[in-house]
């Protein structure tokens, strides 16, 4: 069964044309979240939804382009017994993410100690399928991105890799496609510069063409304008945007 992807925006950390690089997957009545930044409260408003909307939440990492919004997440009420947000993520990140600065107005409520006191916490094992709907299922992959910080890439439904902020890994990429089974890669895009903790268009272009022709580009900056058409066959996902994820073993 087909699911859809909206990003709610396909800008990096700076960007000031487009909102952070978060995402809505759905799937007949669920809604799951994939990061939500500081941007994300304004930006689901954009797309006229609300939190409300949202079935769970999922965390890639700690940056505040992926974490910034929880606080206003957090305090949306909801209908679930717990009127708690379901927050899937890896171990891992838990604490660090409780600890992080723009998590403190959650820390000001009373009598909350931890994480689980704001949200539904779910913790979610490595390299382990897990089924969020009929026809999603997740596995979290851990990959490179700030040295000595964890951080995960998502597999959809064994087919469609989101690298979520990742430097160059063409090796994984290769094994994915070769391997995995992976038919899409919806994968982070620095356009200019040294790729530092990201993975530039320079490294993407040096791929095959065949793992090429696989890759749409997102959390790009602001100068994405003047490299439209100059991406090969690697095109831009756009922001607000709705797209079907097809192609997946499950379809079948
Ligand atoms: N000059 C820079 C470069 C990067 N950064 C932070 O590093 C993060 C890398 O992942 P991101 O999610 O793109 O967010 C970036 C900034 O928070 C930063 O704060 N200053
Ligand atoms: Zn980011
Ligand atoms: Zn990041």
């Amino acid at each position: 069964m087909t699911i859809y992807l909206q990003m709610l925006g396909t800008g990096d950390a700076f960007s000031t044309k487009y909102y952070n690089n978060n995402a809505v997957l759905q799937d007949h009545g669920y809604t799951l979240l994939i990061d939500c930044g500081v941007t994300a409260p304004q930006a689901i408003k954009a797309l006229g939804k609300s939190f409300q909307e949202v079935t769970e939440t999922l965390i890639t990492h700690i940056h505040g382009d992926h974490i910034g919004g929880l606080a206003e997440l957090a305090g949306t009420p909801r209908q679930e017994p717990h009127g708690k947000m379901t927050l899937l993520l890896a171990e891992t990140l838990i604490e660090p993410l409780w600890q992080h600065p723009l998590l403190e107005p959650l820390h000001r409520k009373g009598g909350t100690r931890s994480l689980a006191d704001v949200f539904n916490v779910k913790p979610l094992k490595p390299d382990t399928p897990y089924t969020l709907s009929p026809s999603l299922t997740l596995e979290l992959i851990r990959t490179p991105h700030m040295p000595g910080k964890a951080s995960y890439s998502l597999l959809l439904n064994e087919c469609v890799f989101y690298s979520a902020d990742l430097t160059f890994q063409p090796e994984l990429l290769l094994h994915l496609v070769h391997n995995r089974g992976v038919t899409k890669i919806l994968h982070d895009c620095q356009l200019s510069g040294r790729g530092q903790v990201h993975t530039t268009l320079r490294e993407l272009m040096s791929l095959p063409e065949e793992i090429r022709k696989l890759i749409r580009l997102m959390h790009y900056s602001d100068e994405k304008p003047k490299f439209e058409g100059h991406t090969g066959e690697m095109e831009f996902l756009e922001q607000q945007v709705t797209y079907p994820l097809p192609g997946c073993r499950k379809d079948t």
